[in-house]
């Protein structure tokens, strides 16, 4: 998880969206950010300074794991969602490669986490990086923290490896397009 000599410091692209600006869900039916699916997160992620994102995630009923605490792998899966928007600060496409979470307090139902990822340093594909998730504010106690390495893909990695009636149906939405090209691949 340590990035490698030769790693060097994250670059915003350009043409990442402003801090503060809402990053849109990259698809429907994405259980992390997918307003498609009804128990899903519901993350809503925000540009910031840098290449930095920051997240919201309200802790539902179909969350739990132990009665009326959050359940660690959708904790983790809110940690892992934050870290991949960060893709749209660098403007590429990246998957989790290595995610390691610690839980350092009780996530209750109804709580919102605050969360808060950037990006450490690059390494050829390899994006280093970094979030929090804390309760009773922005500010308030770290409840979930994680490192990770994403790495950079392309476009057919997905339409390689995905089931095909969702390829298809991605394919032939001009929106799910937008969002490709505005990753700056050919979709
Ligand atoms: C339309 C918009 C959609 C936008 C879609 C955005 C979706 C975001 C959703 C949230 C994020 C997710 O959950 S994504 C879903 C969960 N993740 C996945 O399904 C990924 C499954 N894994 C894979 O497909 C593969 O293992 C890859 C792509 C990660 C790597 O395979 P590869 O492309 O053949 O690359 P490979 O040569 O093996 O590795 C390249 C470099 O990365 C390093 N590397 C590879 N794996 C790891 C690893 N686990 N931990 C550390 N480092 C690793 C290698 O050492 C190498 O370093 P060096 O030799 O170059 O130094």
């Amino acid at each position: 998880m340590t990035p490698p000599a030769g790693a060097r410091p994250p670059v915003r692209h350009p043409e990442a969206p402003a801090p503060g600006e809402i990053i849109g869900s990259h698809y429907e039916h994405c259980f992390g950010c997918g307003g498609g699916q009804p128990h899903g997160l519901h993350l809503e992620t925000r540009a910031r300074e840098g290449v930095r994102v920051t997240a919201e995630f309200r802790v539902k009923e179909a969350h739990q794991g132990a009665p009326g605490l959050a359940h660690g792998g959708v904790l983790a899966t809110a940690l892992d969602e934050t870290l991949g928007a960060l893709g749209w600060m660098l403007r590429v496409i990246a998957v989790t490669g290595r995610l390691e979470t610690d839980y350092l307090r009780p996530v209750p139902v109804d709580t919102v986490l605050h969360l808060d990822a950037e990006v450490l340093a690059v390494h050829g594909r390899k994006i280093y990086c970094t979030a929090t998730g804390r309760i009773g504010g922005p500010e308030g106690p770290v409840a979930v923290r994680a490192d990770a390495v994403f790495i950079e893909v392309k476009i057919d990695h997905f339409i390689e490896n995905g089931r095909s009636a969702e390829i298809q149906a991605v394919l032939a939405d001009p929106d799910q397009v937008k969002v490709a090209r505005a990753l700056e691949v050919n979709p």
